[in-house]
Formats: C-alpha cells, sequence, structure tokens
C-alpha cells in the first residue's frame, strides 16, 4: 500500500505505473503516490468513476495544498463540503483541525465515508442531492459553530452542477461567508471576470456582482485528477457580500428573475426580453432607461449590477414587480 503522505519533494518528475491500469504516464512523486492510492481505493471498493456524477478525484498533493491554502483552512473552520467522492480533500481539512459537514450524492461513496470517518468526531456525513436539500440553510445554521462563525464551502465539485448550485448557495449570506470551488477552467474564468460588453457576460455574472466578490485564484491541470477529464480546472473564490444592497434586500427574487429576463434572448433588446418578466411594464421601463440616460435599444449585456439595480429600483417607484 503507498503512503501518500510521506513527506516528499513536490516537484521530482518519475515514470509513474498505475497498478490497475498498468499505464506509465511521467508525474511528480507524490501525485504518483497519491494517485496509486485514489486507484487502490476505488479498486478495493469494486467501482469505476461515473460520468455523470462528475467523478473524477484529485490525485495531485499540491493541488490540494493550494485549494486549503487559497481558503485559508485552520483549526476551528467549519466547512461545508460538496462532493467528497473517497474523502481525499475531507481528509486534508480534519488534518488541518476543520469540522467538515459531507453532501455526497453517490450511495456507495456516501456509505465508504459514512464508514472511514466513523470515528472522526469532525465530520458529519450527509448522504444526498446537495441541489434536493430542501432544508439546506436550516442544516448550515445548525452546523456553525456555537459563537456564530459563518461557514466556508470548500469543493471539487461536478462542473455540471455548478450554475445550479452558485444559485443554491449565492443567497446564503447569513450562514455562508464564502466559497472555494474547483471548478472547469472556462466557466471559472467567465464567473469571474466578464465584465458588461464581454461576449461571456451574462445573467449570472450580474447575478454574482449582486451577491459577492468573485475571484480567480489559480489554474489546476487536468493531469490533477483521476480520471483525467477533458478539460482543465481552476479554483475560484466567492465572498459573499454581508449585505444586499438595500434597494434589493426585499425583492431579492424578484430581482433575479429581472436579470434573468433581461438577458433570456442575446440578440433582443432589453425592453424585448422584460416582456417575459411583464409585459405591462414596458413603457415605465422605457421611461426608467431615459431617466437614466440609457436607450431603448440597449440590450443586457451592456449593463452592469448597479445600472440594473438602479433600473429595477426605478420600476419598484411605479410600483411594477414581476407578472
Ligand atoms: C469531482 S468529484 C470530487 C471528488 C472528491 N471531492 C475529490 O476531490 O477527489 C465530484 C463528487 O461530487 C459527487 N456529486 C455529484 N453530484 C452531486 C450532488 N448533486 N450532490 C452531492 N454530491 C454530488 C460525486 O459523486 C463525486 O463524489
Amino acid at each position: 500500500m503507498t503512503n501518500a503522505s510521506v513527506a516528499l519533494p513536490s516537484c521530482t518528475v518519475i515514470s509513474c505505473v498505475s497498478p490497475v491500469r498498468q499505464q506509465r504516464r511521467s508525474v511528480c512523486i507524490k501525485c504518483c503516490l497519491q494517485q496509486n492510492s485514489v486507484l487502490e481505493e476505488l479498486k478495493s471498493l469494486g467501482v469505476r468513476p461515473k460520468k455523470s456524477l462528475g467523478q473524477n478525484f484529485l490525485v495531485s498533493e499540491a493541488v490540494l495544498s493550494d485549494i486549503v491554502n487559497a481558503a485559508s483552512v485552520q483549526a476551528g473552520d467549519h466547512i461545508l463540503e460538496i462532493g467528497p467522492g473517497l474523502g481525499t480533500l475531507t481528509d486534508r481539512l480534519v488534518k488541518l483541525g476543520a469540522t467538515v459537514l459531507a453532501i455526497e450524492k453517490d450511495d456507495l461513496f456516501a456509505k465508504h465515508l459514512e464508514k472511514k470517518f466513523l470515528e472522526v468526531e469532525q465530520v458529519a456525513v450527509v448522504h444526498a442531492d446537495v441541489l434536493a436539500v430542501r432544508q439546506l440553510p436550516e442544516m448550515i445554521r445548525t452546523f456553525q459553530p456555537a459563537h456564530g462563525a459563518k461557514v466556508k464551502v470548500v469543493a471539487n465539485i461536478p462542473y455540471n452542477i455548478t450554475s445550479d448550485l452558485l444559485s443554491v448557495l449565492l443567497p446564503m449570506r447569513q450562514v455562508i461567508e464564502s466559497l472555494y470551488l474547483l471548478l472547469e477552467k472556462g466557466a471559472a474564468v467567465r464567473l469571474t471576470q466578464a465584465r458588461p460588453g464581454d461576449k461571456d457576460y451574462r445573467a449570472m455574472s450580474v447575478i454574482l456582482g449582486l451577491y459577492c466578490q468573485a475571484r480567480l485564484c489559480f489554474g489546476v491541470s487536468r493531469e490533477a485528477f483521476h480520471p483525467v477529464p477533458g478539460v482543465d480546472s481552476a479554483v475560484a473564490e466567492f465572498n459573499l457580500h454581508e449585505q444586499l444592497d438595500k434597494r434589493v434586500e426585499e425583492h431579492e427574487d424578484d430581482f433575479v428573475a429581472f436579470v434573468s429576463a433581461a438577458f433570456s434572448m442575446k440578440r433582443k433588446t432589453l425592453i424585448n426580453n422584460l416582456k417575459s418578466w411583464n409585459a405591462a411594464s414596458l413603457p415605465n421601463v422605457v421611461s426608467c432607461l431615459d431617466s437614466g440616460g440609457l436607450s431603448p435599444q440597449i440590450r443586457a449585456e451592456a449593463l452592469d449590477v448597479s445600472a440594473f439595480i438602479a433600473l429595477y429600483t426605478c420600476l419598484r417607484v411605479h410600483h411594477i414587480s414581476r407578472k
């Protein structure tokens, strides 16, 4: 059995033979050990990673360290981990003295994790689809430390739930302080860097501006995973604002629906898109755009979050909301 925790220089490249596939690859010693231990663990469980659940396991010690450093994980932190898989990142978080709430959808991995961390008081495993946990805010509130500090989310998530997961977690500023997510690189760049006028600027860019400060932390090579995915990854930080802009605080869901409607058809003007939000509002949209010095022909991708909030606030003055 290999031991991935042996202290070795991180960048010495060797020719690594997988014990399962009998294939040879050039990787660093630490990755080789970690990769082989992941492969052996999968083999002992008799499972093949499922594409449908985005199961690409981290096999790079260096990336694990970079993630926990980016999140400044320290003893006493309470961390929500989504998709713990074999528990590699969970293990690292526990070693740093954090307490972990780990939510795993896969039946077999959830059982495996329950056994693996049975004796570890700092880990609670929840067998569930994170997107289907109705009482997620309450569950996180119960998990918060006694002194009420907020929770950090640190996770290597399946790429296909990125938007849905952000939509679920971003509004939870009462219980969550920040998110550190390992994402598909293109998505990480888009989510953290798109600005008004860019081709990647979307409704989610505005929604992110409402809820948080987003930052691209670092890129991660596809070689850091088993199986190796078809794309590179990156870690992104989402630091949630403690308070929402007062003007939308009481109409948060309606504002999000307003922004989403404004972007619904890429080629249409903002006004035409807003018909699906409230068709009767259009004369008011024209006058609110005008009072903000904006053309009635403007498209959603030209407006930043402040312009959206100003436009929405103007419409609320006319008692207009979603119909
Ligand atoms: C990319 S793997 C990461 C595994 C592990 N954290 C690692 O870094 O090696 C994603 C994990 O999320 C789990 N998963 C997929 N969809 C999920 C969902 N909706 N809710 C909770 N876990 C999910 C998968 O079963 C898998 O274990």
